[in-house]
């Protein structure tokens, strides 16, 4: 993968998430992890290889199907991507609502996730009144609520507290239990160490296995 006449990001990066399968995406600042979960995602197209999601190759997938494709992915950029115009509820209601569920599930679902995430109390709160961790949390909300087949999240845990850290990934593995499967991009290697997830290790845009080898997982 390069940028334009840049330096090569990522080069022979190979590897397959088993479906229900929970990893880890490591390595330093720089090393490429936003870009591939971004290539993953189908928001980056990459200069060369090949991308199977969901068990099809994504060159053959017309752009006019790639929002029903998306709504399977749950995704936590560093950006958040919030809507700056609804409330917290609305923003972590809206894959529900895209889905057609039921007012009356949303209104007893989402303040239980909001209250988990330890956003109880800003429920009703616009995205720009909040700190940059809270808002970091209503884009994990949005990702997890409705159950997606895959879930990338780019250092989801970034602006919290280590307590708040490990809670999130109590929710990941919750999430991953019912049967999602997830990949967490983070360069906080202690978080990483108190769980026993296999690791993606990015360096000079090339995947470092758990053992040391190239590739593969
Ligand atoms: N849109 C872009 N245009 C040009 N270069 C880019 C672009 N996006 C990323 N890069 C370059 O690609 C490389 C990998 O960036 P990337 O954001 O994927 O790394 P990262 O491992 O996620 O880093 P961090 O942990 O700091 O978020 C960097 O050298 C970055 O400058």
């Amino acid at each position: 993968m390069r940028f334009r006449d840049g330096p090569t990001v990522l080069e022979e990066v190979s590897f397959f998430l088993q479906s229900g399968s929970f990893h880890f995406l490591t390595g330093p600042s720089g090393a490429g992890k936003s870009t591939l979960l971004k290539i993953i995602y189908l928001g980056l197209k990459p200069t060369s290889g090949r991308v199977r999601l969901f068990d099809r190759d994504v060159a053959g997938i017309a752009r006019a199907e790639l929002p029903a494709l998306r709504r399977k992915i749950g995704v936590v950029f560093q950006d958040f991507r919030l809507l700056g115009h609804l409330s917290v509820l609305d923003n972590v209601a809206l894959p529900l609502r895209i889905a057609g569920a039921k007012e009356a599930l949303i209104r007893r679902h989402v303040p239980e996730l909001l209250d988990w995430v330890g956003l109880g109390e800003h429920v009703n709160a616009l995205p720009a009144t909040l700190s940059g961790g809270q808002q970091q949390r209503v884009a994990i909300a949005r990702a997890v609520i409705g159950r997606p087949k895959l879930l990338l999240a780019d250092e989801p845990t970034g602006n919290v507290d280590d307590q708040i850290a490990m809670r999130l990934l109590y929710l990941f593995e919750e999430l991953n239990r019912m049967g999602t499967t997830v990949m967490i991009a983070t360069h906080n290697q202690g978080l990483v160490d108190r769980f026993s997830y296999p690791q993606l290790h990015l360096r000079g845009g090339r995947l470092i296995g758990p053992g040391g080898d190239s590739a593969a997982a």
